[in-house]
């Protein structure tokens, strides 16, 4: 269908058209035919009819009150019945595969005239590429199943699995030899830790913290202990199909009884008589991707201790959706597990040896978290200074009240100092072996964590003083702030709380602590 022809129109002429019968306005250059869409406006009538707004340039007070993207909707598009004489649109939110140009709104790697040690032109290519797979593949469907909250589109997890992001999900190693990383673009032996660092963060940027875990976070977590631990044979078979996106994977550790004390769980795996396979019964809570979940990484109790054991969805197993404060598209469910029979071979590590591979998940898991909060917090970052730059009260910009600047302040440098020390730990970590990074890091990653989720929840709570009543309000200038300041918790909780990471951190430092130092 060609396009509708626009017109052009002097500012005089749209002047004329200011009745409630024949109603025309003015965004950014753009002329509207509000006539009939007025009687539907969620905002009413009357707003539209106020003397500084029927046909009259309405840009500021639009932009006052509605997110740009409401002029992006199809609906709303076909309003606009021609352009200002003279005049080109300027207004732009976001720009598909573009870097934001709003100060602090990407990291300084990122921001034209900075410079940074860390990153190398095959990390920019590669974020340019993910920026815009990211824009194109994931925003809208991140978007639109956060609200219905049905499970990631299957198509996006199949885009994702033709360029191998999957697979690249799981970090630097050996899953990636012989797989095409984004068309080529990254050797598998390039791979590091900063380019997952990007995926991460490019993922995060999309603002829907149950869709970003729905997005097989299960498998971030739960094919780990398979790679590492697992027997050849289940590798071969359970690897491609999970890198393909045909299956998917979730790690079930915490139960009703037992969260952190993974000492206390109480899922039982006891071996059949022939020893050839484990019985498991007991259940699991706030497993992430359950409800779709093919395999599930287990904890389970057993003679000789904690054993961690792969078992298939099949006869005995069911999973039951939670609702908790993020959408239910991240899949998120209570397992019962009855009488379930699991051949021994999937047992993944020693009998007994369940607890080093649960420690030894952590740290990537913690690290992927640090990742995904720096981001998150400087996308709220983003949306607090063009919101306090487009709204006015009193009179003025927000942005013109010092309480406003103060909070901004905070942000910015919360922001930074988390993503600084990220990239610090993601380079030692690019320079050291896993057994390294188990004695070095561990303290290190924890104590990240924990200050970046404290510095989350200040952000989230300055950002919502900020946007005032929108910061609690689903829809409209605020929703990326509501949502962010309802799941911002999820950060503080999962992969370890705040307070005994912190704890973990000094512990660390304890065990290094020179005997014979003394003041
Ligand atoms: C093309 C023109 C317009 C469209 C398509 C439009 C559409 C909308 C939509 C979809 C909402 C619901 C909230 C949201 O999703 O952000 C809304 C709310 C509102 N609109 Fe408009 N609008 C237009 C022009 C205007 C203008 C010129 C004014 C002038 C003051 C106005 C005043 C309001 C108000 C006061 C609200 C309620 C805001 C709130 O609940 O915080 N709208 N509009």
């Amino acid at each position: 269908m060609a396009a509708k022809e626009l017109k052009q129109f002097t500012l005089e002429e749209v002047a004329e058209h200011n009745k409630p019968d024949d109603l025309w306005v003015v965004i950014d250059a753009k002329v509207y035919n509000l006539s009939r869409f007025k009687d539907l406006h969620p905002g009413g009538i009357s707003v539209l009819m106020d003397g500084e707004i029927a046909g009259q340039d309405a840009t500021e007070a639009f932009y006052g009150l509605h997110r740009h993207e409401v002029l992006e909707r199809p609906q709303y598009q076909r309003l606009q019945i021609g352009t200002i004489q003279g005049e080109q649109p300027v207004i732009y939110s976001r720009i598909v595969g573009e870097l934001s140009d709003v100060p602090y709104a990407e990291p300084t790697w990122l921001s034209q005239g900075y410079h940074s040690p860390y990153y190398t032109d095959n990390h920019r290519k590669f974020q340019q590429a993910m920026r815009r797979f990211a824009d194109e593949f994931i925003y809208e469907d991140a978007q639109a199943r956060e609200e219905d909250g049905k499970r990631p589109s299957q198509s996006v997890i199949d885009q994702m699995a033709a360029v191998n992001l999957h697979a690249m999900r799981m970090g630097p190693g050996k899953h990636l030899q012989g797989l095409s990383l984004m068309n080529g673009l990254v050797k598998p032996e390039e791979f590091n830790y900063f380019h997952e660092l990007i995926i991460t963060q490019e993922i995060a940027r999309c603002g829907a913290r149950g869709y970003g875990d729905g997005l097989m976070g299960g498998k971030v977590i739960g094919l780990p202990p398979v790679l590492n631990f697992g027997s050849e044979a289940l590798k071969a078979r359970v690897v491609p199909e999970v890198f393909a996106g045909k299956k998917f994977i979730c790690l079930a550790i915490s139960e009703a009884q037992a969260g952190s004390d993974v000492m206390g769980l109480q899922t039982t795996a006891v071996k059949s008589e022939d020893g050839k396979e484990w019985i498991v019964n007991g259940t699991k809570k706030w497993i992430t991707n359950a409800t779709f979940a093919d395999y599930f990484t287990v904890g389970c109790k057993t003679e000789d201790g904690l054993t961690v054991i792969l078992i298939e969805r099949g006869p005995g197993v069911e999973t039951r959706q939670i609702k908790t404060s993020y959408s239910t598209t991240a899949g998120t469910a209570y397992i019962t597990f009855d009488n379930v029979r699991v051949p021994v071979e999937n047992t993944l590590g020693e009998e007994g040896g369940g607890i080093f591979v649960i420690l030894s998940n952590f740290n990537h898991e913690r690290w992927v978290m640090c990742c995904s909060s720096a981001r998150s917090q400087r996308s709220i970052v983003e949306e607090c200074l063009k919101w306090a730059t487009q709204r006015k009260a009193f009179g003025k910009p927000l942005i013109s009240q010092a309480v406003i600047r103060s909070k901004l302040a905070a942000m910015i440098a919360r922001t930074e100092s988390v993503q600084s020390w990220l990239e610090n730990i993601t380079y030692q970590m690019c320079h050291m072996t896993y057994k390294q990074q188990s004695q070095k890091l561990a303290g290190q990653i924890a104590f990240l964590k924990s200050y970046s989720t404290r510095c989350a929840q200040e952000t989230a709570k300055d950002a919502v003083q900020i946007f005032g009543g929108r910061g609690i309000t689903r829809t409209g200038m605020g929703r990326f702030i509501e949502h962010y300041h309802r799941t911002v918790t999820f950060d503080a909780l999962l992969g370890g709380a705040e307070d005994v990471l912190s704890d973990l951190g000094v512990r660390q430092a304890m065990r290094a602590m020179p005997k014979n130092a003394r003041l």
